[in-house]
């Protein structure tokens, strides 16, 4: 059985009055990636945005319940955001490479952390580069803008930034959605790559997607998780009849 890395108690979210997330409870297990999947709205990209604080970003969030990552309530007055951010790094639906070369995005939160030394910074562009699988595309472009890239390239060259300061969870939220199915299939690639290396969450409209590439499958509606189980069991036999009806496309 794989170790809980991060779970969830009775999490409440209110955008103002607006009740968003309405007491989730839901435990990730390390080195699984776990699929949020439901209608649009229902809360996943919140629920996505509470494992590292990024709501805090937004005014007049309430957030109750709490969120442990690895044993500890990341709400507790010890949390670091900055240092939460590094150890639960985030992916985006749009690629948002800072506009400077490639090695100058993957070397940013290195430089933060303190690392200053070349051939140290060299080494971690070059092993980020790969693991994300775009080391081949970028690799004699190194010191070019990241914005001439592709779409495609600049998200990997992002999911390379964040494995560039060793998280142990990644978020991704909607990560392929702007992307054309070739450039899709080379990020499912490249996430089924760092399986079990990390741990992962991603957030997805596309039923496919979640079920090619993760182990687990939380489906939402309306602010509630409806159920949440192997993304086989899910798939395939659905104990509640919302998931069913929605993964059958009869709404949503
Ligand atoms: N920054 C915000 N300010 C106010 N309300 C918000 C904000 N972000 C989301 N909401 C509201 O919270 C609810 C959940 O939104 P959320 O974006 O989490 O859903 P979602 O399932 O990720 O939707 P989608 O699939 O369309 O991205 C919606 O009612 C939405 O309008």
């Amino acid at each position: 059985m794989a170790e809980t890395i991060i779970s969830t108690k009775d999490l409440h979210l209110y955008y103002g009055q607006n009740e968003a997330l309405k007491g989730i409870n839901l435990t990730l297990s390390e080195g699984e990636i776990t699929a949020l999947i439901g209608p649009s709205g229902c809360g996943k990209s919140t629920f996505l945005r509470c494992l590292n604080r990024m709501n805090d970003l937004i005014p007049d969030v309430t957030t109750t319940g709490s969120v442990l990552y690895k044993g500890q309530d990341i709400f507790g007055p010890k949390t670091d955001t900055v240092d939460l951010r590094k150890e639960i790094g985030m992916v985006f639906q749009q690629p948002n490479p800072f506009p400077f070369s490639v090695y100058e995005n993957i070397t940013y939160g290195l430089k933060l952390k303190g690392v200053k030394e070349k051939n140290q910074l060299d080494q971690i562009v070059e092993e980020s580069l790969k693991a994300a699988s775009v080391w081949d595309d970028v690799k004699d472009k190194l010191h070019n803008s990241a914005l001439a890239l592709s779409g495609g390239q600049q998200q990997r060259v992002c999911i390379a930034r964040v494995l560039a300061v060793n998280p142990d969870i990644i978020l991704l939220d909607e990560p392929t959605s702007a992307l054309d199915p070739v450039s899709s299939g080379k990020i499912e690639n490249t996430l089924l790559e760092l399986k079990g290396q990390y741990t992962m969450v991603i957030v997805t409209h596309n039923m496919s997607q979640a079920s090619r590439i993760s182990d687990k499958t939380a489906f939402f509606l309306s602010g509630d998780l409806i159920e949440f189980n192997d993304t086989k069991k899910i798939f395939l036999d659905p104990q509640e009849k919302q998931t069913d009806d929605y993964i059958s496309g009869r709404f949503g």
